[in-house]
């Protein structure tokens, strides 16, 4: 009962006693081991225990008081990593359970990798141990008004002034001007700032440079430079906390060893060297981020679907013959097959994110060895599933809060606000159709490169298979038969390819490769989806060939891998008929195996959540309790609405009185 905040009842006892598995074995699964379990568990009932990080008064906050309360929420999570002596793994996941955005999370998210991976040894050696001991504080400021899927279109410039051996920095436009850099608006003293290099009357495009922006001692923006935030965002409370801001530079001069200089240099004569490394790696930050991101997708659809499966196995609605008990939500076959879907993808992100991990370190190990050759792979993959994963958390979120039915509409069930954080990850970090766009670039290169022969590697090494894949059909006979994961693997590979291959083929056609896919880009984007929906099924099969230990730990895994394929399978029914992958028949094998799974779900559906071993003070939510509490709970939040302050309204006497001692006549009547 590790997450248990308090609660006397444990009104989901009986759910919990119907597992067919070891819970706790299940935590070390889903975390990727027993520290992790541990660690997680000390930071989370760490910042549980802890009043100033509460959070049940946030969306009432006025934005003032928002933002001064994520001030000191950040000011005391810092207190508290330097007091405990915490390891960075311990104050990492301090700050994700304080859960409040905030400019923390772009200066240890952005600014700190920035630097690290595209400054010298020089230059990290000057700058990082000041951001480590928060004496200075940053953030990433690339996106401008006028710009920010188009990164080449940025038109701040950093002019090289030989005389002075500075960049002048430069905001020429109003739609130069930077905007929606968290943490600029307010309190960040330093950005990295992406601009125009042009040096000998040269524009060599794109580079970053450290720029300071307020001063360290009263915290006024330095001459020539004007601050502010953006304004307002959707949700209440949510990434309100957030200071996103806008910045104008007037003719700023900085030395010129704020220029990160790791990818090229400009030499004190002024002379542009580039290095012998790809220009992408400027992009490394974003790439970087963007693999983040998909673990955190695995964490907002999780704590979404922890909420909505506890509820709705304590909601009752119908059912009820001579007056015996009432249905639960959760036995309805309609909420099972809308939950459990959303139930296996939050494993399957959380097993796929892990992965990624393991590719990003691999390919960074790569590049200090100067191997780029799988750059393209690492981009296609982190844009790809930080698309493919943050539009469907998004949209789990919302379905989640509508499978909670009225009560889900409110701020007390945690639904609202999560959405409302949670949804601008389909836009930050690159907009989720300009990255499939770039995924699909990657899989129309890979495709045309199979007629030289060239063998495609990673995770377009079943493109390698053409022959086979273009022309089989699948030998699934019986709904049991789709319980075989080589069944469900060909299909995936068979389906992700022959997209493939047709928007080659169809682009070929047009006058232009670029014309053609330009016309043929919702196809593209289509053939993208397919083939990072491939990555995940794949990533998860390759999970259950792990040792995975604890009773029925392996079983559970399968029947949620086997719901997350056969889900797919059925929504995109479409994309698998057309492209003669599988029979309608077949399809409809598929959709008869998922109501078997979801029947095998079911008992263990409550236990399945509870592996996630989120304290109620993460969740924030009244419906998802972990003791299941739930009437109690909704009806004592009610009355902390500054509403109920006063039995009597203000606006009583002004506008309800007259109107009901009528006042205010109607002439006529
Ligand atoms: C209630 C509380 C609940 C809490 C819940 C928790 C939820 C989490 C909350 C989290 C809180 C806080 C976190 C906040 C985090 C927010 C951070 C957001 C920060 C930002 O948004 S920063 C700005 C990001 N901007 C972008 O991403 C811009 C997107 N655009 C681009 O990336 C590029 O411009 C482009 C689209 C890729 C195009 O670039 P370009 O025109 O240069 O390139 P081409 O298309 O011509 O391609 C050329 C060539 O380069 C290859 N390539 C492109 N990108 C890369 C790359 N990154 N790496 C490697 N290679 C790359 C491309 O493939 C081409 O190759 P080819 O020539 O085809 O071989
Ligand atoms: C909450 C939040 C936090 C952010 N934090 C930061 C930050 O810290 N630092 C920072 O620098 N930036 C930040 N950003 C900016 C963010 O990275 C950009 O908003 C994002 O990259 C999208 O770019 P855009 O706004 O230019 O969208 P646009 O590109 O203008 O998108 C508008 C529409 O055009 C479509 N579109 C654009 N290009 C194409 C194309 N080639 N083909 C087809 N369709 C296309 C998009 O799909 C979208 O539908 C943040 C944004 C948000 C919302």
């Amino acid at each position: 009962m590790a997450a248990v905040d308090g609660g006397e009842v444990d009104h989901l006892a009986g759910e919990r006693a119907t597992a067919h598995f070891d819970v706790d074995a299940m935590k070390v699964a889903w975390a990727g081991s027993r520290h992790a379990v541990e660690v997680n568990d000390r930071m989370a009932r760490l910042v549980a225990s802890d009043p100033v990080f509460r959070k049940d008064t946030r969306t009432m906050l006025s934005r003032k008081e928002l933002f001064k309360d994520t001030l000191k929420k950040a000011a005391h999570a810092w207190k508290r990593i330097v007091e405990l002596r915490l390891t960075e793994e311990e104050a990492n996941l301090l700050r994700l359970y304080v859960d409040q955005p905030g400019y923390v999370d772009l200066h240890w998210g952005m600014f700190v990798p920035a630097i690290k991976g595209q400054g010298t040894e020089e230059q990290q050696k000057k700058w990082v141990p000041m951001a480590y001991k928060f004496q200075i504080i940053g953030c990433y400021a690339q996106t401008e008004l006028g710009h920010g899927s188009n990164v080449q279109g940025l038109e701040t410039t950093a002019t090289f002034d030989p005389n002075t051996d500075e960049f002048v920095v430069h905001s020429p436009t109003l739609t130069s001007s930077k905007w929606w850099p968290g943490g600029l608006g307010k309190a960040s003293t330093h950005a990295v700032v992406y601009a125009r290099l042009i040096t000998q009357g040269k524009d060599y495009g794109i580079h970053g440079f450290i720029v300071q922006l307020r001063s360290l001692d009263d915290h006024s923006p330095l001459p020539g430079i004007t601050l502010g935030d953006i304004g307002g965002k959707f949700g209440s409370g949510a990434y309100n906390s957030m200071d996103n801001g806008v910045l104008r530079f007037d003719h700023v001069r900085i030395p010129r060893d704020q220029m990160l200089m790791r990818l090229s240099q400009v030499t004190r004569e002024g002379k542009y060297v580039h290095s012998d490394v790809p220009k992408q790696l400027l992009y490394g930050t974003m790439v970087y981020v963007r693999q983040t991101i998909v673990a955190d997708a695995s964490k907002a659809l999780s704590r979404a679907v922890c909420i909505a499966v506890r509820y709705s196995a304590i909601r009752k609605q119908f059912g009820s013959q001579a007056g015996g008990p009432e249905t639960q939500v959760l036995n309805y076959k309609t909420q099972q097959s809308r939950l459990f879907p959303l139930l296996a993808s939050a494993y399957a992100y959380r097993f796929v994110g892990e992965w990624l991990k393991w590719l990003y370190t691999d390919v960074m190990q790569k590049l200090e060895a100067k191997d780029y050759s799988t750059l393209p792979e690492a981009h296609a993959c982190t844009a790809g599933l930080k698309s493919v994963t943050t539009s469907a958390t998004a949209d789990a979120i919302e379905e989640c809060r509508k499978l909670c039915g009225g009560h889900g509409y409110l701020n007390s069930s945690g639904l609202p606000e999560l959405f409302a954080v949670y949804v601008p990850a389909c836009t930050y970090e690159g907009d989720n159709v300009v990255l499939l766009l770039q995924v699909a670039r990657f899989l129309m290169k890979t495709v045309s490169q199979l007629a030289s022969g060239k063998q495609p590697v990673g995770t377009t090494a079943y493109m390698g298979n053409i022959q086979y894949l273009m022309q089989c059909k699948s030998a699934v006979n019986t709904a049991g038969d789709w319980l075989n994961p080589a069944a469900i693997k060909e299909v995936f590979e068979a389906r992700a390819l022959r997209m493939a291959v047709n928007c080659a083929q169809n682009i070929s056609k047009a006058p232009s490769q670029e014309e053609g896919f330009s016309e043929l880009s919702p196809d593209l984007l289509e053939s993208a989806v397919a083939h990072v929906q491939l990555i995940i099924v794949t990533k998860f099969f390759e999970k259950l060939q792990q040792d995975i230990i604890g009773h029925g730990v392996k079983e559970q895994l399968q029947n949620l891998c086997n719901i997350y394929a056969l889900f797919l399978l059925h929504k995109h029914l479409g994309d698998f008929l057309s492209t003669g992958c599988i029979t309608p028949k077949q399809g409809a094998l598929a959709n008869e195996q998922l109501g078997r799974l979801y029947a095998q779900v079911r008992p263990n559906a409550v236990a399945l959540v509870d592996a996630f071993d989120y304290t109620d003070h993460y969740l924030s939510s009244v419906l998802g309790r972990y003791d299941g509490d739930v009437y109690p709970a909704l009806y004592a939040e009610a009355w902390k609405d500054p509403l109920n302050e006063t039995v009597i309204p203000d606006g009583y006497q002004e506008h309800l009185r007259p109107l009901l001692k009528q006042q205010l006549k109607f002439s006529r009547l």
